[in-house]
């Protein structure tokens, strides 16, 4: 069976679960902190996560992974059938991960982890930050899924990277920055779908034992 290496507070981590959950691929679950070990870094070069283990072998980086499910398990498919459909949604996750949450994730260790980040970095990722984010408004559709009408992959990216933008941007700059569209009712409309309520529940608790470990 399909195992998914990682743990449940990483965005990177949740989004291959939320689509294996909405697809309905079995698989199971092993907890791997990301702790650059060199055991980790056995199974996974980079030493991040996630990665999954397959009668194949392994394989590391989110979308290469939601990639192979999706062609390895197309019942319940994430991508329309249509290429050039598919290639749109493909694009929006390109955006939001190069663009939006890797561009906020400069400054997640000032925003979640106590340290702080230097003016430079600050306002760099803000000047970015400011310019990506119009061009996403323009590109993302709210229609009320991200895509479109219809549930998509990029809703599995969309649903766990969005939120920390937000929180990222808030904690730092004392704005939300996503706040001119219409992230938090997206949110909540995505978060009542039974597979995200089970990332949801499983990343607090995730949350929970991240905060005591080491205590
Ligand atoms: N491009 C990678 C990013 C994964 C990633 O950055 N994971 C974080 C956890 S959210 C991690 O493992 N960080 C530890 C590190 O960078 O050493 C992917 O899409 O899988």
């Amino acid at each position: 069976m399909l195992k998914l290496c990682g743990f449940a507070v990483s965005n990177y981590y949740n989004k291959v679960k939320f689509a294996l959950l909405e697809k309905g691929v079995p698989f199971e679950e092993e907890l791997v902190w990301a702790d650059r070990s060199p055991a980790l870094l056995e199974r996974s070069v980079l030493g991040k996560v996630p990665f999954i283990e397959t009668e194949q072998g392994r394989l590391i980086e989110s979308q290469v992974i939601m990639d192979y499910i999706e062609s390895a398990y197309p019942e319940k498919p994430l991508l329309p059938a249509d290429s050039f459909a598919a290639a749109k949604v493909r694009e929006l996750i390109t955006f939001m991960e190069l663009h939006l949450e890797l561009v906020a994730r400069e400054v997640y260790g000032e925003a979640f982890f106590g340290s702080k980040a230097s003016d430079e970095v600050r306002e760099r990722t803000r000047k970015l930050l400011t310019r990506n984010i119009a061009a996403f408004t323009k590109l993302a559709k709210f229609g009320p899924y991200i895509a479109g009408d219809a549930f998509t992959m990029a809703d599995c990216v969309a649903m766990v990277h969005l939120p920390l933008v937000s929180m990222a941007t808030k904690a730092v700059y004392g704005e939300d920055m996503l706040a001119g569209l219409p992230v938090r009712e997206y949110v909540k409309m995505v978060s009542e779908r039974p597979a995200a309520q089970k990332v949801n529940a499983d990343r607090k608790a995730n949350q929970e034992m991240m905060a005591n470990r080491g205590k």
